[in-house]
């Protein structure tokens, strides 16, 4: 494992006109899997593109492998693999020699054939890329992003609209990418996935980072368990928390949908529907589950995830 970050980010600020999109953003991540969430517009995608070389800070420092993406964008881009959305390929060229051609860029590529099979791209080598399905578009980018071996890879949203099985495929590929000692950026919509795969996690908000950790700091830092009901919108979250033990939290995550946390035991759960009957609730879909990190993520932003 290396010692020294890949990627550092200082006070980074970036506008576009007078949105500003990232608000002096500080991010390091070290070797392994880093999984930057947040919600739509939080600035991940800019913070990403301005760490490949794609976009200048208006202020603030970035270094990746302790390169200036700007300034060293020739060194970087032999040294990291960008999984490019579908405006970067030629849409006439065959899946097969695309990806061949990019092997042939690099000094100790990956078997092409092997990730062609790996990644269930094998009946459709000779297809042209427009030709291909969404997600076979989605696995090609993967492929191209990582059989050049880079030091460090950055995945936007790699297994958006696949199917279950190419998910778990991608999966794969991206723990034995971490396994080889290649370094992974990994900006994702979903919840499990960040959680089956990160060794840390970045939330985004409103252009800075807000919080980070492994998945068990995140989750730690709120209640073992999680109760969890719903009921009609709005009600008064202030008089529940009143009728709780000290140290229990309450909040109304979405409309309608309401997380006590705290020590989770028999006597919370009938102070809270206690509450409820004083308060004509009827509670609905009462349940008691582990803190996961969609709570962590929903009490810290107070959105949904996915768009
Ligand atoms: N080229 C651009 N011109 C003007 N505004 C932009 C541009 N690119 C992004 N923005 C704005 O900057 C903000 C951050 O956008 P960004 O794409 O970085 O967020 P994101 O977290 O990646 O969002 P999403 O999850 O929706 O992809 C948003 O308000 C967005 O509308």
């Amino acid at each position: 494992m290396r010692s020294e970050p890949v990627v550092q980010v200082q006070a980074l600020v970036k506008r576009y006109g007078t949105k500003t999109a990232v608000d002096g953003l500080d991010l390091v991540a070290g070797a392994g899997i880093t999984a930057v969430l947040g919600p739509n517009g939080a600035g991940k995608t800019t913070t990403v593109e301005t760490c490949e070389g794609y976009r200048r800070p208006d202020s603030g420092t970035v270094r990746v492998l302790g390169l200036d993406p700007v300034r060293d964008s020739g060194e970087l881009h032999t040294r990291i693999g960008v999984m490019l959305q579908s405006g970067g390929v030629y849409s006439g060229a065959r899946a097969d020699e695309m990806l061949r051609h990019v092997a042939k860029l690099h000094a100790r590529p990956l078997d092409v054939d092997a990730l062609i099979a790996r990644l269930g791209l094998d009946s459709c080598g000779r297809t042209t890329y427009r030709r291909l399905s969404g997600g076979q578009q989605q696995r090609l980018a993967l492929a191209m992003a990582v059989v050049g071996r880079p030091e460090l890879v950055f995945l936007d949203e790699p297994t958006a609209g696949l199917d279950p099985q190419a998910r778990r495929a991608t999966w794969d590929l991206v723990r034995d990418l971490r396994a080889d000692g290649v370094s992974v950026i990994l900006t994702t919509h979903h919840m499990d996935e960040a959680e089956q795969l990160a060794d840390d996690v970045a939330i985004i908000d409103a252009g800075r980072v807000i919080a980070q950790g492994s998945v068990e700091e995140l989750c730690r830092g709120g209640a073992e368990n999680t109760l969890r009901f719903s009921g009609r919108p709005g009600l008064d979250v202030g008089s529940l928390l009143k009728a709780l033990p000290a140290d229990c939290t309450a909040a109304e995550l979405t409309p309608g949908a309401y997380r006590v946390g705290g020590k989770v035991d028999p006597q919370l759960l009938a102070t809270v529907t206690s509450w409820c009957a004083q308060h004509g609730v009827m509670p609905e879909r009462i349940s008691v589950e582990r803190h996961t990190l969609e709570d962590v993520f929903l009490e810290l932003t107070g959105k949904e995830l996915r768009s």
